[in-house]
């Protein structure tokens, strides 16, 4: 029944389903049309999240062609924001099983348990283990949903056929004793284990996972950092394998700041950036943007020396005992100090990053410090959803007198002040890991490196035209986000292929075998 009314007359005789269906034979856009129509009559964002994933288990291609028919409008409500309530209430507003749950307890039948997938073409995992979902800390099980809306932005921003998608939610446990006790809670009732128990479990999945599905490629999702981090250094040389948090983040960061330098005509080489926070996604930002350096003449050491970290112990410095490895490079001779403002006056950023899961860290002091000494503060208040961003772009405009480039994690609305309007982006990593994965798809890399996601950015940053540069737009519009993405994969695999690293034969038309792998709604 999953066409529903758009099976023909023909199809409901040979199939025995005359009677079955109301006498209308329709379309699909007369079936979006009906659906636009519920989705309007909806109360709020979290009811439509719920319609449309039960329409995407009743009838994938109606909710592909409704999501595609206007993603500006409906990637916000199957993934950011809207997505974090549904994670915060998951165990309540559950309806039925999406991809698969597996658990630490079966370690030793991961294979066993990955071949009840009636797929045998996984050409795509995302998995997570609720470790850190967005900027709402550890919340096990909950996080569920999370994978799922990635894969499902595979296909509506990229084309990925989403047969060969399959979310995971790998439960080790979770510390948030609170949802552990909440009696509709849908995971483990157990805290975690020490890291060396989660690599072991997670090399038993990886191991299964490669071997019931040759060739999968696996997207590490809201892992708690650390794990996020060991983890991804753990399998990067070993798997087909990325980590979206570090590596899709890291590029859509890096893109908003080549447009943002375009825009104010500076080099990056000249740049002091400051992240607030200096955890999987601000370390894997701050790497990203040395070797983006590297790539405009400055040795490692130089790069380095232009960014600061500021975590929950303060600004990083020489002093600290409490850094991990990922954190030393950027410890240099700062004064020690837990205070953001007073950081900002020290090192005079002209880029602030926030990824602290702080709402409000940026405070109007920060912000009104950073602009005295730079002109054009280029500010990107990252944490997700959208009460934990750092600061609101109207905050941001108005404490630097209309001043600022910024883009924040979910999308805000325009914002007027004395009469102009300013347009702040969206730096989200759906930009990226969607045409990443097309990339992928398309070329069969034995391994993903960071060469790949730095030339993703390049390629999103290319394609913000003129006319919107001019109005301080930072990143293409995501009404066109399916060309946009298509574009940035296409790049992707030509420098894939450059590189030597594909293993499929090179094509004459990567751009036409990009589409022709490409996924479009329709019966
Ligand atoms: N816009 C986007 O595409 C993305 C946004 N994010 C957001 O970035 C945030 C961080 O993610 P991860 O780095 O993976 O988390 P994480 O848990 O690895 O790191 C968080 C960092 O924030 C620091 N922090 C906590 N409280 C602080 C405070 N009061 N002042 C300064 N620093 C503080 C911690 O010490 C830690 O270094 C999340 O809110 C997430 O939603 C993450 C990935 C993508
Ligand atoms: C967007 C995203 O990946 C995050 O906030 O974790
Ligand atoms: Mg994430």
């Amino acid at each position: 029944m999953h066409k529903g009314t758009a099976f023909t007359q023909e199809e409901r005789a040979s199939l025995g389903l005359e009677g079955l269906l109301p006498t209308a034979v329709e379309t699909l856009d007369r079936q979006v049309e009906r659906v636009l129509g519920h989705l309007g009559a909806k109360p709020n964002d979290i009811e439509r999240f719920i319609y449309l994933q039960e329409l995407s288990n009743s009838n994938q291609t109606l909710f592909y062609a409704t999501v595609m028919s206007d993603p500006a409008r409906f990637v916000p409500i199957v993934y950011d924001p809207t997505i974090a309530e549904a994670c915060l209430t998951y165990g309540h507003i559950y309806r039925r099983p999406q991809g698969m749950y597996l658990n630490r307890h079966m370690k030793g039948r991961f294979e066993e348990v990955l071949r009840n997938w009636p797929v045998k073409e996984v050409r795509f995992i995302c998995v997570s283990s609720g470790g850190r979902i967005l900027g709402l800390g550890d919340i096990g099980a909950n996080g569920a949903p999370i994978p799922i809306g990635k894969l499902q932005l595979y296909t509506a921003c990229a084309g990925v056929p989403p047969e060969g998608l399959l979310p995971i939610h790998l439960d080790i446990g979770t510390t948030n004793a609170a949802l552990r006790a909440d009696a509709l809670y849908t995971g483990l009732r157990e805290e975690p284990p020490e890291p060396d128990a989660v690599d072991a479990i997670v090399d038993a999945f990886m191991k299964a996972a490669n071997a019931v599905f040759p060739g999968v490629c696996v997207h590490f999702e809201d892992w708690k950092g650390d794990d996020a981090i060991r983890l991804l250094e753990r399998y990067r040389d070993r798997y087909l394998v990325y980590n979206d948090d570090i590596q899709g983040t890291a590029s859509v960061a890096l893109a908003g700041i080549v447009t943002a330098l375009q825009i104010k005509g500076a080099a990056l080489a000249d740049q002091r950036i400051l992240f607030a926070g200096a955890g999987s996604a601000g370390t894997g930002i701050a790497d990203m943007i040395v070797e983006a350096m590297r790539g405009e003449g400055l040795s490692e050491g130089e790069a380095r020396a232009r960014i600061a970290l500021f975590d929950i112990g303060g600004l990083i410095e020489k002093g600290r005992k409490d850094l991990n490895a990922s954190q030393k490079p950027f410890a240099h001779d700062w004064k020690p100090t837990e205070d953001l403002t007073d950081a900002v006056k020290q090192i005079r950023p002209t880029i602030l990053i926030g990824v602290s899961t702080v709402g409000g860290l940026f405070t109007e002091a920060v912000v009104r410090t950073m602009a005295r000494t730079c002109e054009r503060p280029v500010i990107f208040p990252l944490s997700n959803p959208t009460e934990k961003a750092e600061c609101t772009p109207e905050q941001a405009y108005e404490w630097t007198g209309g001043k600022a480039l910024v883009a924040c994690g979910v999308p805000f609305p325009d914002v007027t002040l004395d009469g102009r309007t300013f347009h702040p982006g969206q730096a989200n990593n759906f930009y990226i890991f969607p045409a990443i994965g097309l990339a992928v798809q398309a070329t069969k890399p034995k391994r993903i490196d960071d060469a790949m996601f730095i030339e993703a950015a390049r390629a999103t940053a290319d394609q913000v035209s003129q006319a919107d540069r001019d109005k301080g737009m930072l990143f293409p519009r995501q009404n066109n986000i399916l060309e946009t993405e298509r574009t940035t994969a296409t790049r992707v695999a030509e420098s894939i292929f450059e590189r030597g690293l594909a293993t499929v034969k090179r094509l004459t038309d990567i751009r036409a075998f990009i589409e022709s792998l490409s996924y479009t709604p329709g019966y």
